[in-house]
């Protein structure tokens, strides 16, 4: 399942949001994108997902450019790489069940979809993808009565329902407090190492990058400053993704940079600041 990113920009007016950004995978990986805020991971994830168009460059996947991709090539490219964001993105009245049921939607007719007609073997299907997320019990509630750690795992499921070979995750869990972070997280983990789907995430914070992924990828004004395993990523390096000054006031980075300093790489994730 080669992945191979080369030269991909991406300008908004004189802006470089993505500058020349080529890294490749050449098995299934749980890869972490990390950077201050501005660096350019969620446009890189949405050129990838094909929400965003880039200027230049290719993005291979099996071999195929999917920049190039259009219609129902791209719709079916966007299947494969399902997205997951901050937000959930879940629509709020309606039950878990048949939130989970619309990542079917790219491969069923309009009619159906206006009627919420789902085949039977559909949502025996999401159920049992409920099941292993642990929140089945929730699937006739609607989304918004549930926790927004429930609600990220619902969107995992939705995100499942369409069997994607890369999952893209966007800050999954920067709206979660610690607890609810580590579930999702665990869950993603899990997702990857079981079925051996792709994870490609953007985090907020170092700890999660290094506690999950087996790569990790540091992007700084576009670039990318920093790929390899987390045990490369020391004190020194994480300094250089943020910016030495103005990144210790980002409350989240500069405690985990913080602990990085006061203690061993250990004790650091022990302190949980996963969110
Ligand atoms: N639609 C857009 N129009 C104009 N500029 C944009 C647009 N989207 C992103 N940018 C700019 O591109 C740069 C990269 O933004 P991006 O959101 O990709 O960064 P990020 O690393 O994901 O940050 P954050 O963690 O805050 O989301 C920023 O300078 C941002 O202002």
């Amino acid at each position: 399942m080669p992945l191979k990113v080369e030269e991909v920009t991406k300008r908004f007016g004189r802006n470089i949001a993505v500058d020349n950004v080529s890294f490749s995978v050449d098995k299934p990986a749980m890869i972490g994108i990390i950077g201050r805020s501005g660096a350019g991971k969620s446009t890189f994830l949405r050129m990838v997902n094909r929400l965003t168009d880039a200027c230049e460059g290719r993005i291979r996947f099996e071999g195929e450019n999917v920049l190039e991709y259009k219609g129902k090539r791209k719709r079916a490219w966007q299947s494969q790489c399902a997205m997951i964001f901050q937000q959930f993105n879940l629509v709020p009245r309606m039950d878990v069940v048949s939130n989970v049921l619309h990542g079917t939607l790219n491969r069923r007719s309009t009619l159906t979809t206006v009627f919420n007609l789902f085949p039977r073997e559909d949502i025996h299907r999401a159920i049992g993808i409920l099941d292993r997320l642990g929140i089945a019990e929730q699937a006739p509630k609607r989304a918004e009565a549930l926790s927004g750690g429930q609600q990220q795992r619902v969107a995992i499921a939705r995100a499942l329902m369409q069997d994607p070979k890369i999952i893209l995750a966007d800050e999954p869990i920067a709206s979660l407090d610690p607890m609810n972070a580590k579930i999702v997280m665990d869950a993603l983990r899990r997702i990857h190492e079981e079925d051996g789907r792709m994870v490609i995430a953007n985090l907020h914070t170092l700890d999660t990058a290094r506690q999950y992924c087996d790569r990790v990828i540091g992007m700084r004004q576009g670039q990318v400053v920093f790929d390899g395993p987390p045990t490369e990523l020391s004190t020194a390096v994480a300094r250089e993704i943020y910016g030495a000054d103005e990144s210790f006031s980002e409350a989240s980075t500069s405690t985990s940079l913080d602990l990085l300093d006061r203690a061993p790489a250990g004790l650091a994730r022990q302190a949980g600041v996963a969110a």
